[in-house]
């Protein structure tokens, strides 16, 4: 069977001077080696949700918290932040902003000498981490000299290179084109691959859907919905009375089953689509 990574029980938070819980009462689970996608409008408290999971909220950003958060079997509250960071890597939206050293290789080494790695072992980790986002030869160079999406996989690799279990992305693809979305989306792709459990925020439903094994939902501080990216995305009108929407290929399919009378299964995906259209057709 497998182990529950992560568990939030009962949460709930407000930040200091502030009217009404920014967090009400949030209870949910994911495995070791699931992807939980985090949606939601502006302002729903996705980004405290992930903060609470490594400690950030409430330690260093202060408020009142009731309700317990584990993490792989550790209470986080009874943890600290830097103790916590062994446990979970956290990559935020800008890139630059998370990035301070000379070379590609410093910035590596810099989160790792915070844990006391030795030289050796740093050596060996800064060669595993750059392979895992594909920047392999790239030591010696500055990262203000790499393109948005090779500094998030950089980024990425710095919080790699110490090795935590989970790692928690918020928006790491919001500045970025779409060929930088999809460089870090891969580099999610292989974390998966390599049994790494993850939590992202993003508002790319497409890759929500294609990437992540469950989905949650926060509204108001909320859990609106929470289940895998197929019963999340196929309730289409209570997406849209959050102001959300599904991925376009099952918008699609719901508004042709709608108009033509239809009632083709709602795929999340174009591939899925593709095959259920031609299922649906072959024979016609
Ligand atoms: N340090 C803080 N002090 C007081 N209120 C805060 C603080 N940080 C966030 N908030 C408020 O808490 C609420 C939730 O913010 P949070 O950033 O968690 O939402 P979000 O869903 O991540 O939003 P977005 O999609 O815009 O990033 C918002 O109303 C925000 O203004």
């Amino acid at each position: 069977m497998s182990e529950i990574a992560i568990e939030v029980k009962d949460l709930t938070f407000r930040y200091p001077d502030t009217e009404g819980d920014t967090l009400k009462d949030i209870n949910f689970s994911i495995e070791n080696g699931e992807i939980l996608g985090i949606i939601g409008p502006t302002g729903a408290g996705k980004s405290t949700l992930a903060m609470c999971i490594n400690g950030l909220v409430p330690q260093v950003i202060n408020g009142e918290m009731e309700g317990q958060v584990t993490v792989r079997g550790i209470d986080v509250h009874e943890s600290n932040v830097a103790a916590m960071s062994e446990h979970v890597g956290f990559v935020f939206q800008e890139p630059e902003n998370q990035l301070s050293q000379m070379t590609i290789e410093e910035e590596i080494a810099f989160g790792m000498g915070n844990l006391g790695v030795s030289r050796d072992e740093m050596l060996i980790r800064i060669k595993d981490a750059l392979a895992q986002v594909g920047l392999t030869g790239f030591e010696k160079r500055s990262p203000l000299a790499l393109s948005g999406g090779q500094q998030q996989r950089l980024a990425i690799a710095a919080v790699l290179a110490m090795r935590p279990t989970i790692m928690i992305m918020d928006e790491p693809t919001s500045m970025l084109d779409p060929k930088g979305k999809n460089e870090v989306y891969d580099v999610l792709q292989n974390l998966k691959d390599y049994g790494m459990t993850g939590i992202i925020i993003d508002h790319e439903v497409e890759r929500i859907a294609a990437y992540c094994d469950k989905v949650l939902v926060l509204n108001h501080g909320e859990i609106q919905m929470f289940g895998t990216p197929e019963e999340i995305f196929t309730e289409i009108e209570e997406l849209h009375a959050l102001t959300l929407h599904a991925p376009q290929v099952t918008e699609f399919l719901a508004g042709y089953n709608q108009k033509f009378n239809q009632d083709l299964k709602l795929a999340t995906t174009v591939e899925e689509s593709v095959s259920i259209f031609e299922n649906a057709y072959k024979n016609r």
